[in-house]
């Protein structure tokens, strides 16, 4: 499916876009296209890889041309730019908007002006039920690839998403801090024990996107269902992984955060499709016909149940502790 293809990858320099390189730098793609903002990361990505393969293309998805250009000749696109950090989006959701919502519209409607073939927008498990404004900003990247689907030709261009929980220790992100506390000598800062998160990995993330762009019809949603922890025993499984003794402090939710994540809301799990590791939410096919709208409306919705951090399947601290483990991050990081 691959060979001789152009990939190319928004906020390619990110772990994301580190995690498909290391997949796909032996395939047999003929490029692989790293798009983002940043030269310095560029730079370095560029020294550390080495790779004739590999380009890079300065550029904005906030900004169309910037797009527009460097999607010619290229058939697949991973779409993984985003402000994704929920404080930062909370305090600038201006900023929020313009990127994930207008720069993912500017990814779609240039790589369908291109004649690009498949593209895959990454969304969030906050995009269900958002209450914070990263999470509204990528529910409309959702509906906006939705509703773009629907106008596409299928054979020139597939538009699809998936959407996934906490990438464990990815930068910024929990397991790192409670990690940089343990080296400091400090205490461990819990905003809640009982708050859960789903908890896959990077590689379980590329698995799901890769399954996406192989299988996705117009408009699809796809989720992979995902084990979850409480914060409380995510604490406690670092803490005895490095046999520390470490105070936690419980410091009490911060802005935008809920207690727990949903991954499909039950309004999709009535229509989507169970795929065994996956959930294929397909786009809503009816038409702007109202009448007809109600007329054949979903029924039996309440047989239905959202599929939350706090429903599925819980990670005992053991079982934190052999996933914490296979990130390889522990010995590196922490002297016990
Ligand atoms: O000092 C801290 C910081 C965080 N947490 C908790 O740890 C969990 C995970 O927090 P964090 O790693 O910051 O992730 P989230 O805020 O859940 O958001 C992450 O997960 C999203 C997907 O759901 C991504 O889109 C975001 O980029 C990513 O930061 C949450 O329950 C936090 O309340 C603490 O207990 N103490």
């Amino acid at each position: 499916m691959f060979d001789e293809k152009v990939l190319l990858i928004t906020g390619g320099t990110g772990s994301f876009g580190n995690a498909v390189l290391d997949r796909f730098l032996q395939s047999n793609l003929a490029e692989i296209r790293i798009f983002s903002r940043d030269e310095k990361k560029q730079a370095d990505m560029r020294a550390a890889l080495n790779c004739d393969k590999v380009k890079f293309y300065i550029g904005d998805v906030r900004d169309y041309d910037s797009v527009h250009d460097a999607l010619s000749g290229v058939d697949f696109v991973f779409h993984a730019a985003a402000l994704k950090q929920v404080p930062s989006c909370e305090f600038y959701p201006m900023e929020a908007v313009k990127t994930n919502v207008m720069g993912a519209e500017n990814v779609m409607r240039a790589a369908m002006n291109q004649g690009v073939s498949r593209v895959v927008v990454l969304s969030t498990d906050k995009a269900v039920y958002p209450i914070n404004a990263m999470g509204m900003s990528k529910a409309m990247m959702e509906k906006v690839m939705v509703a773009k689907a629907r106008l596409c030709d299928p054979r020139k261009t597939v538009l699809c998403a998936t959407r996934y929980g906490n990438v464990m220790a990815s930068s910024g992100s929990v397991i790192p801090l409670f990690l940089q506390q343990l080296r400091d000598g400090q205490a461990l800062t819990v905003t809640d024990p009982q708050m859960t998160r789903f908890l896959m990995s990077l590689e379980e993330s590329v698995d799901l996107v890769l399954y996406a762009f192989e299988h996705a019809k117009p408009g699809d949603i796809f989720v992979q269902k995902s084990k979850a922890s409480t914060v409380g025993d995510l604490a406690e499984a670092l803490r005895q992984l490095v046999s520390a003794e470490h105070e936690i402090k419980v410091i009490g939710t911060r802005h935008g955060e809920k207690l727990y994540e949903s991954l499909v809301s039950r309004e999709e799990m009535a229509r989507a499709e169970d795929l065994g590791n996956y959930f294929r939410i397909p786009a809503d096919s009816r038409d702007l016909n109202y009448n007809k709208y109600f007329v054949e409306g979903q029924t039996g919705m309440s047989a239905f149940d959202d599929y939350t951090s706090h429903n599925t399947q819980r990670l005992s601290i053991e079982e934190v502790k052999q996933l914490v483990l296979r990130l390889g991050l522990i010995a590196e990081g922490v002297h016990a």
